[in-house]
């Protein structure tokens, strides 16, 4: 289907919708013989899952992975692997006032202008439910990727304007951090404090945005393409495909417009016989193709649309202004949700690359 699949040649469709009856992914593309159970999928879908803290929506979902096909005897078989997430905790009844209320910030009027018609439980396909198929499909590229020894972690760095210091460069350390607090700021004490923040946003009937930060270790020199497919284009469509973010960043990011080209540029020099760089403002990827150093993105998410206060919108039936109280159960802030898809994202990408990149010479 246009518009539900991505990658090239470890290539995921997602499928289904947030009120629907389940959600899930196909991947096709993944080679036979990874090791992989079902735990490593239902670890990353439990990163992921709704309901976990007063920092998430409040709807429930035991998010259990079904695993249809692909997998035999705790081992990829080189066909596509189906996976499957039912949706049982929907509440489709706080959308009825909804019905023909598009709700500001959200893709309601823009989804009924594209298809004529729309299913007004929850967002549909634009819901983030949809991104449990993703952090699935994620799940496998991670595996893939730490066979050749990547990996990818992704944190809390700013929630309604407190930014946070992230001294740790251990991502193993970094991790931890960032998983003993729903906020997933590695920093305790701006953690505090943006859950302090979002409380009070949250009793406001409001919503905070922020950014998150992704880092990919261990990536080798040579992943991507010099023109149209290259590594930084495909992750900045990859994160830019997730509802609500509205910027990417590569290594100095925004920064580098204000910088001269003796600030920016990195210098190679030789380390211990290996050739490396003084500096990574080149977020680990220099025309289109990976140099070996960390990949560093940053994304800016914005606040959640679905608020509790009272707004402005137009009854699309009647054709008159109206009013909208949104009641349902969304996320105060989205950047902690966000932490294991985006991770999942950019796995995606990279794991397409690599098998991309083994093509590509003899
Ligand atoms: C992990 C995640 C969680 C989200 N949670 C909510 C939510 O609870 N309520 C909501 O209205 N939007 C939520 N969103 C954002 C909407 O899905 C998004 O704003 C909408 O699809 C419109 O897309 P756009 O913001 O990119 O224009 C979430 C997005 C992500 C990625
Ligand atoms: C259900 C999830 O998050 C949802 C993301 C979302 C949205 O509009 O993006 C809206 C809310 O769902 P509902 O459709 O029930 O109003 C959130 O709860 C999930 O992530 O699994």
């Amino acid at each position: 289907m246009p518009g539900s699949s991505f990658g090239t040649l470890f290539r995921i469709t997602t499928w289904g919708e947030s009120h629907g009856r389940a959600v899930g992914v196909v991947l096709d593309g993944c080679p036979a013989e990874l090791a992989l159970t079902e735990y490593d999928i239902q670890k990353e879908l439990d990163r992921r899952r709704p309901g976990q803290s007063r920092a998430s929506t409040q709807r429930t979902e035991a998010d259990r992975v079904e695993i249809l096909s692909g997998i035999f005897e705790g081992k990829t078989t080189g066909t596509p692997i189906s996976m499957l997430i039912w949706n049982r905790d929907a509440d489709s009844a706080s959308y009825d006032l909804l019905r023909n209320r598009p709700r500001p910030g959200h893709a309601d009027y823009a989804y009924q202008m594209k298809y004529g018609l729309r299913d007004h439980r929850g967002g549909g396909r634009s819901s983030a439910r949809e991104t449990a198929g993703r952090v699935a499909a994620g799940a496998v590229a991670k595996k893939l990727l730490q066979h050749f020894g990547v990996e990818v972690a992704a944190f809390v760095t700013e929630l309604g304007g407190i930014k946070s210091r992230t001294d740790s460069v251990d991502l193993a350390e970094l991790r931890a951090r960032v998983e003993a607090n729903p906020i997933r700021c590695p920093d305790p004490n701006a953690a505090m404090r943006m859950m302090e923040q979002l409380d009070l946003v949250r009793q406001e009937g409001d919503s905070l945005g922020g950014m998150v930060t992704i880092i990919a270790r261990g990536v080798p020199p040579g992943l991507g393409d010099p023109v149209f497919d290259k590594l930084d284009a495909d992750l900045a469509k990859a994160l830019m495909s997730l509802g609500a973010v509205k910027a990417v960043e590569i290594g100095a990011g925004i920064g580098c417009a204000g910088m001269r080209g003796s600030e920016m540029n990195d210098p190679l020099r030789m380390e211990g016989g290996k050739i490396g760089f003084e500096g990574n403002n080149a977020g680990g990827i220099l025309g289109g193709i990976s140099t070996g150093m960390d990949i560093v993105c940053r994304i800016a998410v914005k606040p959640t649309p679905s608020i509790a206060k009272k707004q402005h919108t137009v009854d699309l039936a009647a054709g008159m202004d109206a009013e909208i109280e949104i009641k349902g159960r969304h996320d105060p802030a989205i950047p902690p949700r966000m932490v294991p898809v985006a991770e999942a994202m950019v796995a995606i990408v990279l794991a397409d690359h690599l098998l991309r990149q083994r093509m590509s010479r003899l």
